[in-house]
């Protein structure tokens, strides 16, 4: 059964004359993990500090399922950047956050859930970035809140440190079903962890729903053809497409023609190297945000 575990309703925010927050509502489901994304200064940052009290919104209310005199006693947050005390072992500051939180989780177990149990000794200003946030996410997590709110996930990570993060966050999603609210800038992440994405523009929401859902909505049954030509001097048959060339030398052209393309471009142009694909999550996010690629592959404001 769906439970609601949060409901956003009409939240306006504005700094000075900065809108940065344009009447956004939408619910949040019960074990749902939820990604926000938008360009920077799209307003992810300022929608997570409304929903969890450090900002105090202009019009709009945020409603959680409990009570919320103790919403810090349910929910997580993770800030952009967490700092702790440079002198302080892996293994205090859990012991720290634990009494803190009056917590009654099992330190060292937690510890081998993150990865971590190897440093539990070790300084956490010689923690490798990727284990620094691991730590960063346990912290917030210590208490055992029900809905996690996390602000620009893995910035700053590798990609093998990045889906060592995801896997901790998809395995607390569903061994212990907390909800996730999180920004990301990387569409990767967000379309591998989010059951529903809010596209941020402006500070209004552009769109909210299944990642699956809003590709569909936004490809129109596009698919995208990447391929070389044999002879350069048969590029100008690629005119008629509104061929774009990539900055690897590629040629791309976006059709719902799929077959008629191809077999125009097999036939009349001679190519190689073809790779064809549907649209992912960045060219749907850039097409909502009006951006596109130009006829050189550089992405330029529509
Ligand atoms: N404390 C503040 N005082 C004044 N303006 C602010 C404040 N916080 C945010 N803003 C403005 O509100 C808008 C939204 O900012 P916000 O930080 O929420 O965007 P964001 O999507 O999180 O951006 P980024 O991806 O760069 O972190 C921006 O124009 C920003 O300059």
């Amino acid at each position: 059964m769906i439970k609601e575990m949060i409901k956003v309703r009409g939240l306006t925010k504005r700094f000075k004359d900065k809108v940065a927050l344009d009447n956004i509502s939408f619910d949040v489901n019960m074990g749902e993990i939820i990604g926000i994304v938008g360009h920077n200064g799209a307003g992810k940052s300022t929608l997570i500090n409304s929903m969890v009290d450090i900002y105090k919104p202009d019009a709009g209310a945020v409603e959680f399922v409990f009570d919320h005199k103790s919403l810090y006693d349910h929910i997580g947050v993770q800030m952009q950047k967490s700092f702790y005390e440079s002198k302080a072992k892996v293994i205090d500051l859990c012991k720290l956050y634990k009494k803190l939180t009056n917590s009654d989780v099992d330190i060292d177990l937690m510890l081998e859930e993150y990865e971590l149990i190897e440093e539990k000794n070790n300084y956490v200003k010689f923690l490798s970035g990727g284990k620094a946030q691991r730590l960063s996410i346990l912290l917030t997590l210590i208490h055992q809140p029900e809905v996690v709110f996390l602000d620009e996930l893995t910035s700053g990570l590798d990609p093998v440190a990045r889906r060592k993060v995801w896997e901790v966050l998809k395995e607390i999603n569903q061994k212990k079903n907390v909800t996730i609210i999180l920004t990301s800038h990387f569409l990767d992440e967000i379309e591998y962890l989010a059951d529903r994405i809010i596209i941020l523009d402006k500070g209004k929401m552009a769109y909210m729903g299944g990642v699956s859902a809003a590709i569909e909505q936004y490809s129109n049954g596009e698919k995208i053809i990447e391929f070389q030509i044999k002879d350069d001097k048969a590029s100008f048959k690629l005119m008629k497409y509104n061929a774009i060339t990539l900055t690897d030398g590629r040629y791309q052209i976006r059709t719902r023609e799929e077959e008629k393309v191809l077999t125009e471009l097999i036939n009349e142009v001679g190519i190689n190297n073809l790779v064809v694909k549907s649209p992912t999550l960045e060219d749907v996010f850039l097409r909502i945000a009006g951006y596109k690629l130009d006829e050189e592959g550089r992405i330029v404001h529509e």
